[in-house]
């Protein structure tokens, strides 16, 4: 192999006094920026057989620093700086360590394992070296997530198989995480991946399609009390665990209930006939009926209304003899009062299963929901995935899909305990054998229990400023070396450290791909936001009328 390929036009330092094979000091006058690929072409004697070797070190610049030369005698100062390496009057020079993570020895890719001797040349490395130790994944199973940092001519691309175990995506808000998301769940939808996001704050709500093919579905989550287990949806709406008695009443009203309403809408639909066939099935009173007629809504919401008559009705009657229970029973109805007042219910939604398509992307938007609820539809939704991929892959029908959790902190908190977290970290566990792979994001890092992400192979930080998160993710880890740790401070919008199997042996830094068909999430620019709401209620057309804007017209104001 000649050394030529290893060299570009521009030579960025020497090699400094600290030279080993993994780690190496640069020096140079000016300081090389964090995440630059350089290149050290260098030759080597083999001990065993004495023949000489081609290198191309290649690596990344993790630190950079400026340091000053303090002159301890005249002498010193009376030499010409270049003779002692230095070519700068100033007397300072740019002292940077840079990981090195492959030697190419001909055709073959290496793990370091000579340094290269002091003031060796230092290169930018060449796009040829670089594109050879990037490039060549197959395009069948491999999709682009963006460039090397600082080098657009490199192309970066992910193995989408690796998937399979998991994923982190994590950095301060931002920093570009819900930007890589939508760039990953579309390039991979494009080769007809079925991908679902929890949407936590409705951020994807207004996603478009980036890549051709792709279709994107959102669905704003409800509670559909038909198609949850009775004893799950009991302790959502009784969440005191002490409760014992509340929550096993209110389990079997539902169970019971539950049973008669699912004959009615199965036979009939939400209709008014659901809605008689129910009366004659079970006897109400007279004064329910007055409510019944007197409910404001639709159809469905007198159904809903109904359910709930008939739930409260069967605890209070099952109490009625026990005057133990009957304290217990009326705490429980006024519960479930409360729980129908505050939730957004749905006889018409359907399962998430139902909706999961190849080259779909489901944006599940929770932001109606509080954090309890969101934390147990959360488990419901995994659950159903869960059994569903298990039911396909037995019948030989494998359907692999890709589940995001966004705000993952709330769910895997390392001081509360959640009733997601399980059915999470039984994915995590189990999800491989059958297809169903996670996506966790988060800003908080150092807020996730970290054992909960020991099964997670495939890492995207972006920024982290705080040593905590940067503690947190070395831990996680074991590629994430202290320097690369501390370069996450330094990062850009848009830029991550990606790494795992699903980016192969190396980190690399990466500047993502921007979706352009993302804009909720994008950064607002309020003053020139601020600038046009004053102007549309200082025009006398107009004036007054902003609280009146239609969603709509608003959506165009944003
Ligand atoms: N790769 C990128 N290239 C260019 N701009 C980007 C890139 N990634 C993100 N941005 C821009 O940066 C801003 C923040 O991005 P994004 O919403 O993805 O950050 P985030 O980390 O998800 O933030 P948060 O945690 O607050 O949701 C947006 O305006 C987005 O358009």
């Amino acid at each position: 192999m000649s050394l030529d390929i290893c060299r570009s036009d521009i030579v960025v330092g020497k090699v400094g006094s600290e030279s080993r094979p993994n780690l190496v000091e640069i020096v140079s006058t000016l300081p090389i920026p964090i995440g630059t690929y350089i290149s050290i072409p260098f030759n080597s004697i083999d001990i065993s057989t004495g023949e000489k070797r081609f290198h191309c070190l290649v690596g990344v610049v993790s630190s950079t620093s400026y340091k000053r030369i303090i002159p301890v005698t005249p002498s010193f100062m009376a030499q010409p700086s270049i003779a002692i390496g230095i070519e700068d009057d100033m007397l300072r020079y740019a002292p940077s360590m840079a990981r090195m993570f492959v030697d190419v020895i001909g055709n073959d890719i290496r793990v370091p394992s000579v340094p290269p001797q002091p003031d060796t040349q230092v290169y930018l490395a060449p796009t040829q070296i670089l594109s050879k130790i990037f490039g060549g994944r197959s395009s069948e199973t491999s999709i682009r997530i963006g460039y090397l940092i600082g080098r657009p001519d490199v192309s970066i691309s992910i193995d989408v198989n690796a998937l399979t175990k998991h994923l982190f995506i994590t950095g301060t808000t931002g920093s570009g995480k819900s930007n890589t998301v939508a760039i990953l769940s579309d390039r991979i939808a494009s080769i007809g991946g079925v991908i679902a996001i929890y949407d936590v704050h409705g951020e994807y709500t207004s996603l478009q399609p980036y890549s051709e093919g792709v279709e994107i579905k959102v669905i704003d989550y409800k509670l559909n009390p038909l198609k949850i287990n009775p004893s799950i949806l009991a302790r959502m709406i009784i969440p005191e665990a002490a409760a014992s008695i509340q929550r096993a009443l209110v389990s079997k009203a539902l169970r019971e209930v539950s049973k008669l309403f699912q004959e009615a809408i199965e036979t009939h639909g939400v209709t008014e006939e659901a809605i008689e066939y129910l009366r004659k099935k079970r006897s109400i009173s007279n004064e329910q009926i007055g409510d019944l007629e007197d409910e404001e809504g639709d159809i469905e919401s007198k159904l809903l209304y109904l359910y709930r008559e008939y739930i409260k009705s069967f605890i209070r009657n099952k109490s009625a003899n026990n005057k133990l229970f009957r304290e217990s029973a009326e705490k429980a109805c006024a519960k479930v009062d409360e729980f129908f007042e505050y939730t957004s219910l749905s006889f018409k939604m359907p399962r998430i299963t139902d909706l999961l398509r190849p080259s779909r992307i489901l944006i599940i938007n929770s932001s109606m929901l509080n954090d309890e609820q969101r934390d147990y539809v959360l488990k419901i939704i995994l659950d159903e995935i869960l059994w569903y991929t298990k039911q396909h892959l037995l019948q030989g029908s494998p359907f692999p899909v890709l589940f995001f959790i966004e705000e993952a902190h709330l769910f895997l908190s390392a001081n509360r305990t959640t009733v997601s977290r399980a059915s999470i970290e039984r994915v995590a566990r189990e999800g491989r054998k059958f297809g169903l792979s996670l996506a966790i994001v988060s800003q908080r890092p150092r807020n996730i229990d970290p054992n909960t992400l020991s099964q997670v192979q495939n890492f995207v930080f972006m920024k982290l400023v705080q040593e905590q998160d940067q503690n947190m993710v070395m831990n996680i880890s074991d590629m994430l070396t202290e320097d690369l740790a501390r370069s996450l401070a330094s990062m850009d919008v848009g830029e991550a450290l990606v790494m795992g199997e699903w980016i192969g042996r190396f980190p690399v830094y990466v500047k993502i791909d921007r979706h352009e068909g993302k804009r909720i999430g994008t950064s607002l620019e309020i003053s020139q936001l601020w600038r046009s709401l004053r102007n549309r209620i200082q025009a006398p057309e107009i004036g007054g009328r902003l609280a009146m804007l239609s969603m709509d017209e608003l959506k165009d104001l944003l």
